[in-house]
């Protein structure tokens, strides 16, 4: 069962309302200014539920841990898979935001098969038991990726027949369900939103791996000739292109059971971006070049000794060949899409980004000796 936090909604601060005066709305006739976010605790979770507070929208959070206060929000606290735990956080609102799933670094098969998959099925049938009349998911570039090159790709291409990882292969079967509920009969709409190495204050990830990478020497090398284009994009970015697709999603729209990448339509050098971030932190940047099969192959010869050694001990590598190949092949993607459909465009640029992100992280920077 969830256990709701607050009982009753505050009205948003008035300084918050939109630009032209009005509160911003979901639905075409201006009925739905409510919406759930399930995950609203998380990383990109708690960037949606700040935006659409300031864009005057009433929020409620339904996730499996509470990890921030807020007088403005209504918190439900449940797991995902449970219909029933989720009913009382999607009556009466207009939209589902679904942005929550297990940690990829968790690395837990049942964990992500059940969350990802069964759980996002509970999440379709209770947005439909409670009347909810559109669903966005968070979604991801990589079901489409493999591990090679991918250069402008769009949402065209295939999903991946063998996914990077299973964590990438159950957000694959989760974008099915999401993408084939969507029922205009039943004024029921849904759509995806497939972002690509989201960053930005507050990430538990990128930024942080990275730094404990540095601390203990292991970011000397460049995987490959350090050319390859990848995607990384501004949280606030995905955040703006998941509203604008709320706001856009009606019956016989373009958005209706399709999927959109959200970048910051800005492709960068990995090594370029990974140097920018250590550089602003004052860590030195990688330096010496390594061929890109080489370390392939020296992550896929360490990942089958540890499992060779697994009956005996359990080491997490953090040089793996799916790292490698994030790390070593060009991967960005087409935003067209969203821009025609939708009207998105990047709102805040990739310099600003990094420079608000590493702003961002004063107890991460390098100690002066
Ligand atoms: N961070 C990234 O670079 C990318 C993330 N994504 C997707 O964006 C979404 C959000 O990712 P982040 O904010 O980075 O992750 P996060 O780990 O910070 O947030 C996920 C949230 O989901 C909640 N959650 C997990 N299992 C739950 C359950 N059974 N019931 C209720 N709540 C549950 C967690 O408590 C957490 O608050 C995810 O769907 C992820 O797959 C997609 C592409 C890139
Ligand atoms: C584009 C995208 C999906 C980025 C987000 C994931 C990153 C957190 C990882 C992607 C490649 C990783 C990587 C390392 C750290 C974490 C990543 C940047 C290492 C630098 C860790 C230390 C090593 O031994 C080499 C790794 C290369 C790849």
């Amino acid at each position: 069962m969830a256990t709701r936090l607050r009982a009753g909604r505050h009205e948003v601060d008035p300084a918050l309302v939109n630009i032209l005066g009005r509160k911003a709305d979901f639905s075409e006739a201006g009925a739905g200014r409510s919406c759930t976010v399930i995950g609203g605790s998380g990383f990109l979770g708690q960037h949606m539920v700040e935006q659409l507070l300031a864009k005057g929208y009433s929020v409620n959070v339904f996730d499996i841990h509470k990890r921030f206060e807020s007088d403005q929000v209504t918190f439900f606290l449940g797991d995902l898979c449970d219909k029933e735990a989720l009913l009382p956080a999607l009556r009466g609102v207009a939209v589902v935001f679904h942005c929550a799933s297990p940690a990829p670094a968790s690395d837990n098969r049942e964990l992500f098969y059940r969350v990802n998959f069964t759980g996002t099925k509970a999440v379709i049938e209770a947005c439909r038991e409670a009347g909810v009349q559109k669903l966005v998911l968070t979604s991801s570039a990589s079901v489409v990726f493999e591990g090679t090159d991918i250069k402008n790709g769009s949402e065209d291409l295939p999903y991946a027949q063998k996914p990077i990882d299973y964590y990438t292969e159950t957000k694959i079967l989760q974008e099915k369900e999401v993408l084939s509920a969507n029922d205009p009969d039943n004024n029921f709409f849904t759509t995806a939103i497939r972002p690509h190495g989201i960053f930005g204050p507050r990430d538990p990830q990128l930024v942080p791996i990275l730094v404990q990478a540095a601390r203990s020497g292991k970011m000397k090398f460049i995987i490959g000739d350090g050319k390859n284009l990848v995607d990384f994009t501004y949280v606030e970015n995905v955040v703006h292109g998941h509203i604008l697709a709320a706001e856009k999603l009606h019956k016989g729209s373009a958005l209706c059971g399709k999927a959109f990448h959200i970048t910051n339509d800005e492709p960068i050098p990995f090594w370029t971006f990974m140097s920018r971030i250590l550089t602003g932190l004052d860590y030195d940047p990688p330096k010496y070049h390594i061929p890109y099969w080489l370390a392939y192959y020296l992550a896929l010869l360490l990942s089958l000794l540890l499992a060779l050694l697994r009956p005996l001990v359990t080491i997490k590598a953090t040089f793996t060949p799916m790292r490698v190949a994030l790390a070593g092949t060009f991967h960005y993607y087409s935003c067209e899409r969203a821009k025609r459909a939708m009207g998105y465009s990047p709102v805040v640029s990739l310099d600003e980004a990094i420079a608000r992100t590493v702003q961002s992280y004063p107890g991460l920077r390098r100690a002066r000796a």
